[in-house]
């Protein structure tokens, strides 16, 4: 349908007060942006991770996954393009006065501290510790949606909404796991800097070691679930918005007598990308010292066993062209970061960090801050 309609039967969703989520996956080179509408205001929730929908799941507390099931659920597509025009003018534009609240600082200064004091003794070797920050914005969440799709082409991004949960929105660079028929891939994403015009980069010891460790555990966690190698590519200088990360690519095929998709999840969900490592240690540590309840920031979302229409020819030389499609089954997750939870006027940002032996509280505090720009920016008209 057109992007005029879509975003019409959007607005009438938002007014029904019942649960939705519109997205577009990376790099979509024809800009397909989905919605799943749900016909009633009922709270699904899946633990078995083997239906169809689309799910929506915490940090913490496996039980808890949300999801919209495709049987349950008005599918519509548009193919939606940034007017590039306007994307400039939103580049031109200052980021809203960067926040500075020194108690804030003083706060994410001493976790960081305290992260590190807890490796030295031994506890974990790797724990990312996060914050939030709650800013004030005029726009609706539609437009704070919009803004998302034309700013992050490369991201996964989304706007859920379920009366359980509230709004949320984000615009992620981080996959969890896709997984099409028995193959399946996977990142490692870790370190930052902030981009100064080129992703030609050197990169320290910390950020090295800190992807390092993501890449290892994930490797390790993904061992007795695969069929033959896996496969990895060097690590390299990624973008995602104002903010430079390393990044490795994983995949391999599925050995489906050792694994599902449910103990796929549990093997990686949630990496030392956003927990830290060992998982249990550093998790311990996130839930006792962060002093905030995460809730769906750093937990993981997207199609989950969403039936996918291939169509192909059946012979190059049938005269008639005739297409044939066969349906395959795709999962297409994503870790949520660089996300945002919705309220009247308030919009809650999550930001957090890895820390490592050799991290900096101060360092890590403004990376926080550099972080957050992501979402700061799209919250201006
Ligand atoms: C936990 C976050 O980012 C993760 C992903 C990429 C780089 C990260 C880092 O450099 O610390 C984090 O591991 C976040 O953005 O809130």
């Amino acid at each position: 349908m057109n992007s005029e309609d879509f975003f019409t039967k959007l607005e009438r969703q938002i007014q029904s007060g019942n649960p939705f989520v519109a997205y577009r996956n990376p790099n979509d080179k024809n800009g397909l942006t989905k919605a799943l509408l749900q016909d009633t205001e009922k709270a699904y929730k899946t633990s078995g991770f083997n239906e169809s929908g689309f799910v929506f799941a915490p940090f913490e507390n496996d039980n808890n996954a949300f999801f919209i099931p495709s049987e349950n659920a008005e599918s519509i597509t548009t193919e939606y393009f940034a007017d590039k025009d306007e994307e400039v003018k939103k580049e031109d534009q200052e980021f809203p006065p960067v926040y500075t609240n020194a108690e804030a600082k003083i706060q994410h200064e001493k976790l960081v501290q305290q992260g590190i004091e807890a490796i030295q003794t031994g506890e974990f070797k790797k724990v990312v510790v996060s914050r939030k920050e709650d800013v004030q914005t005029q726009l609706e969440a539609l437009d704070i949606f919009k803004n998302l799709l034309k700013k992050y082409e490369t991201a996964f991004v989304y706007y859920w909404f379920h009366p359980k949960t509230g709004i949320w929105l984000g615009a992620t660079p981080e996959t969890l796991l896709k997984v099409e028929r028995d193959k399946f891939k996977t990142m490692s994403l870790a370190g930052t800097q902030s981009f100064q015009g080129t992703s030609n980069v050197n990169w320290g010891e910390k950020e090295i070691e800190e992807q390092q460790i993501v890449t290892d555990s994930i490797l390790e966690n993904l061992q007795d679930k695969v069929s033959g190698t896996i496969h990895r590519s060097e690590p390299y200088t990624t973008k995602a918005g104002n903010l430079l990360h390393l990044q490795t690519d994983i995949q391999g095929i599925l050995d489906s007598e050792k694994s599902n998709l449910k103990s796929l999840i549990l093997a990686l969900h949630p990496t030392p990308a956003v927990c830290g490592l060992p998982k249990k240690n550093a998790k311990e540590f996130i839930l006792k010292n962060e002093g905030y309840n995460r809730e769906f920031y750093s937990g993981f979302l997207g199609e989950m066993n969403m039936k996918k229409e291939i169509k192909r020819n059946s012979n190059r030389r049938n005269q008639e062209n005739q297409a044939y499609a066969s349906i395959l089954k795709q999962t297409f997750l994503f870790v949520n970061l660089r996300c945002m939870k919705l309220e009247a006027g308030k919009a809650r940002l999550f930001i957090g960090g890895g820390i490592t032996k050799d991290s900096n509280p101060a360092d890590e505090w403004q990376e926080t801050v550099n972080k957050s720009h992501t979402i700061k920016s799209v919250l201006v008209k």
